[in-house]
């Protein structure tokens, strides 16, 4: 049965333990894009859905089982021959079929939802293994409510229907009760109570009730299961179920448990993000794995750490499950080292740029606006150049004639090598005379190959921003100005982009 005693089986009840979420359904065709994706994830086993539930799940199961050809495709009965009936009709084109038929196994199901006994129970469950077996080989059954099982009656009935010929035993916390320790105590005491145990796998089926799915789903790997049943993103019932990608992760990063799994971790963010979106369920930022701040940095102490060395402050690369990289998120908790960093991927040289002035007007603005983008960066470098390069080209003064009556003249005054130089010159529109000006300055020419003005929030007495490259000795460098005078803003970018190399 078990070729490789190390290897965890990835059964993904997305689709129907998932999809038990409020407004969270999804439509046959929606299934199916999540059902390649979740084959191409590397699953075991895709838990289809519960075919008695309604006719929109039984096609949902037919046609899955058409689709995917390398996973089991697995559907949910109770342990009734209606439901079983149902089951094996939309398994009926499945290449690899599991029916998964259970029953509750606490006293409090037992009282209250059966209002039966422990020995018809038991019963129950071992005719519905039997019948389910006249379909088809591939049988699981789960103890519903085992977490909070008597350990005892338990093992009683995983080897009643291990007998009978279930090949894989679901032990679910249906209700999130277990600790870590007793979750896996109890897996550990089937495995060593249960004489025939070793004719089945042992599955995990954790809820996250108290946040402890993830560790209870470890802690039955750890003992003996080799089953883990969990959904991407850990959507489900209630607080949701095991997050696939978590135990994933877990074993991939501890390989010291010496367990593995058949799932392309690549596959884990582009995967989150498809079942959030067509399942109308945010991801929570700080979702361990595939949040959208789970590799994201903002505070200037880990930020430098991670940039000095990645392992300082991530013990997995983000690559590994998707992520392009780590990001470093600007905010006013961010240090000298972060803000060097954009700036630099920004095309700045560190060197010529007093860095601890820009800081200081980068902490003011980030205090306002609480994380602060490229724009903001690039507005912060392109609106004060004077006050941001060391030596810089910086103007002093700038005046400009213009209309329709002469030729546009600019006067320039810039700061040159600590110099201060003066340039007129006559353009054929104000900005052409004071770009001409400030070649004359700086005696070259520098050819302007782009250059845009936007308006950054519309409006005729909005700020401008004017984005430029310029080519210099066969590279382009790119400038940014700003200004309420779009004059001033393209000199700012013009000169922006010559601080780069001159
Ligand atoms: C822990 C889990 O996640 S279990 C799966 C939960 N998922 C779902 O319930 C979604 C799909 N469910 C449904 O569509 C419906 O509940 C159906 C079609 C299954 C049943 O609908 P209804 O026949 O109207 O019954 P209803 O849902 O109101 O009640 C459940 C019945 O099933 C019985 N039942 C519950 N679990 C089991 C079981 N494992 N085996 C046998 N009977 C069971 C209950 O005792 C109750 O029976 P009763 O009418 O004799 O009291
Ligand atoms: C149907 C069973 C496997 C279940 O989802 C649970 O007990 O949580
Ligand atoms: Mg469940």
């Amino acid at each position: 049965m078990l070729h490789d005693p190390n290897r965890i089986y990835i059964f993904d009840t997305t689709l129907r333990d998932g999809e038990q979420v409020p407004g969270s359904q999804l439509t046959t065709p929606e299934k199916l894009i999540i059902g390649e994706a979740l084959e191409s994830l590397g699953v075991d086993v895709i838990e289809a859905g519960f075919p008695i539930s309604s006719p929109g799940d039984f096609t949902s199961v037919v046609e899955l089982s058409k689709l995917v050809r390398e996973p089991v495709i697995c559907a949910l009965t109770r342990a009734n021959k209606g439901d079983i009936d149902c089951a094996a009709e939309a398994l009926k084109h499945a290449k690899r079929p599991r029916i998964h038929t259970g029953i509750g196994s606490s006293d409090t199901h037992i009282k209250y939802k059966f209002n039966s006994t422990r020995e018809a129970i038991l019963e129950r469950a071992v005719e519905a293994v039997k019948y389910a077996k006249t379909f088809v080989e591939d049988i699981e059954f789960y103890a519903e409510d085992a977490g909070r099982a008597d350990n005892e009656y338990l093992a009683r009935m995983i080897e009643a229907v291990i007998a009978a010929g279930a090949t894989v035993v679901n032990i679910p916390d249906t209700n999130g009760y277990c600790l870590p320790e007793q979750y896996g105590a109890k897996i550990r005491f089937l495995k060593e109570n249960v004489k025939n145990i070793d004719k089945a796998i042992i599955s995990v089926h954790c809820h996250n009730d108290l946040g402890l799915a993830t560790a209870n789903s470890i802690a039955g790997l750890q003992n003996g299961a080799r089953q883990v049943e969990c959904t991407i993103n850990g959507i489900g019932e209630r607080a949701g179920n095991t997050s696939l990608e978590e135990v994933v992760m877990i074993l991939k990063t501890h390989a010291s448990v010496g367990l593995h799994t058949h799932i392309n971790t690549k596959q884990l963010y582009p995967i989150s993000g498809m079942v959030s979106r067509m399942m109308r369920m945010p991801v929570q930022p700080n979702k361990a794995i595939v949040g959208r701040n789970a590799f994201a940095h903002s505070s200037g102490i880990h930020q430098d750490g991670v940039l000095k060395h990645r392992e300082n402050y991530e013990i997995m690369n983000p690559e590994d499950v998707g992520i392009d990289q780590s990001e470093i998120i600007l905010t006013a908790r961010s240090g000298r080292h972060a803000l060097k960093h954009h700036l630099e991927r920004l095309g700045y040289t560190i060197d010529r740029i007093d860095l601890n002035q820009v800081y200081q007007r980068f902490l003011e603005l980030a205090d306002i606006k609480k994380e602060l983008k490229d724009d903001d960066l690039l507005q912060l470098m392109g609106a004060k150049i004077e006050e941001n390069f060391k030596n810089g080209l910086a103007i002093n003064t700038l005046q400009v004639k213009t209309g329709d009556q002469e030729s546009p003249v600019a006067t320039i005054r810039l700061n040159y090598n600590g110099v201060e130089h003066a340039a007129t010159a006559v353009g054929n529109g104000p900005v052409s005379a004071t770009i001409k000006a400030i070649e004359e300055i700086i005696g070259k020419h520098v050819e302007i190959k782009e250059f845009n003005i936007h308006s950054i929030h519309g409006g005729s007495d909005d700020v401008s921003k004017v984005d430029m490259r310029v080519v210099y000795d066969d590279k382009s460098y790119m400038g940014y100005g700003f200004s309420t005078d779009i004059v001033r803003a393209s000199a700012n970018a013009y000169l922006d982009a010559l601080n780069k190399f001159i």
